[in-house]
This record gives structure tokens, sequence and C-alpha cells, in this order.
């Protein structure tokens, strides 16, 4: 079967099989690779590739943004906003990367997101500990920290 995410489709223009990537909106003509899968002694992935969206609140440790100079709403509020552009972005209204681009309350913002590579030790323990669990194209429950809340997607 097919890594999370990705659906086979018939283009119409050639009559070749495709695969779409519902998540990321990719689309790809060969069979996508199976997500690297922690290696039989369970050990996880050395080093990942994430994108996340961060919506900070009152709580924050450092509640001001590129977007707002001065973030007041609650951690409810900042919840209710994290679920809903997770939602969004899984029935396909719209992309990950747009609303990174447009609502995230980190610098990564302006790269769709895009955290790059990084390795354990380099992100607050929450998220982490949640960027490691995810498959390649997966996208995370909204996650905690003392940034404030998180969609994360690893894309690599
Ligand atoms: N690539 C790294 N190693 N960069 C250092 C990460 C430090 C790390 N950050 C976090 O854990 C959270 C999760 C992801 C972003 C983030 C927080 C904040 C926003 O929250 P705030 O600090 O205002 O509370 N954004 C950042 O750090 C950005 N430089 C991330 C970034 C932006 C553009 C390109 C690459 C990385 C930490 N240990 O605090």
């Amino acid at each position: 079967e097919l890594p999370k995410g990705w659906e086979k489709r018939l283009s119409r223009s050639t009559g070749q099989h495709y695969y779409l990537n519902i998540y990321t909106k990719e689309s790809q003509w060969d069979v996508p690779n199976k997500p690297a899968q922690p290696c039989d002694n369970g050990d996880s992935p050395e080093e990942v590739q994430c994108s996340h969206i961060l919506v900070k609140h009152a709580e924050s440790r450092r509640p001001s943004s590129w977007r707002e100079q001065n973030i007041t709403r609650s951690k409810e509020e900042a919840l209710d906003l994290v679920k809903s552009y997770r939602e969004q972005i899984v029935t396909g209204k719209t992309t990950f990367s747009e609303i990174a681009s447009k609502y995230s309350d980190c610098s990564s913002a302006k790269r769709g997101g895009d955290l790059g590579p990084f390795g354990r030790g380099a992100m607050q323990k929450p998220f982490e500990q949640a960027a490691f669990a995810l498959k390649v194209g997966e996208l995370s429950s909204p996650v905690h920290t003392d940034s404030g809340v998180h969609i994360i997607e690893r894309t690599a």
C-alpha cells in the first residue's frame, strides 16, 4: 500500500497513473517510496525535516511575532485556531505552506513554515517528540511548547 497521504490518480491528459499527496499537494509519476521506517532495532531517524505552524498566546514565552507586536489571545483561542488550520489542510481547502506563510507566529513563516533538518536536542522536547514520531508527509496533532501551539508536518 502507499505511504500515508499518498493516493494513486489517473492523468486525464496522458492516461497514465500518477501519485498525489493529499496533505502536501505534491504529485509525482513514480510510486512514492515508503517513508524512512525506523530501523528494526527500534531506532528513530537521526534527523528529520519539518515545517510547522505556530500560534502564540498570552502565556507564550515570547508573546510577540512578525505578525503581531503584542499577542494577547488565550491558550484556548490559539488551540482552536490551530485545530481549524489543521482541518482546512486535511480537507484540502488550503495548503500547509499557505497557512504557515499567513498565520504562523514563527519567522519560518517566510519559508512556508520550513524549519530545515534538525536532530534531537535542537527543539523543545514536546516538539521534538512529536516531530520524530511522524512519518514523512504526516501532520501532527496540536503540540504545546513554551512558544505556543504548533501543527507539525514532517517533510523529510
Ligand atoms: N533550527 C534550529 N535549531 N533553530 C533554533 C530552534 C530553537 C528551538 N525552537 C523550538 O523548539 C520551537 C519549535 C520550532 C520553532 C520554535 C520556536 C521559535 C518561535 O518561538 P519563540 O522562540 O519566539 O518562542 N522559532 C525558532 O526557534 C526559529 N528560529 C525556528 C526557525 C526559523 C526559521 C528557520 C529555521 C528555524 C528551541 N529550543 O527553543
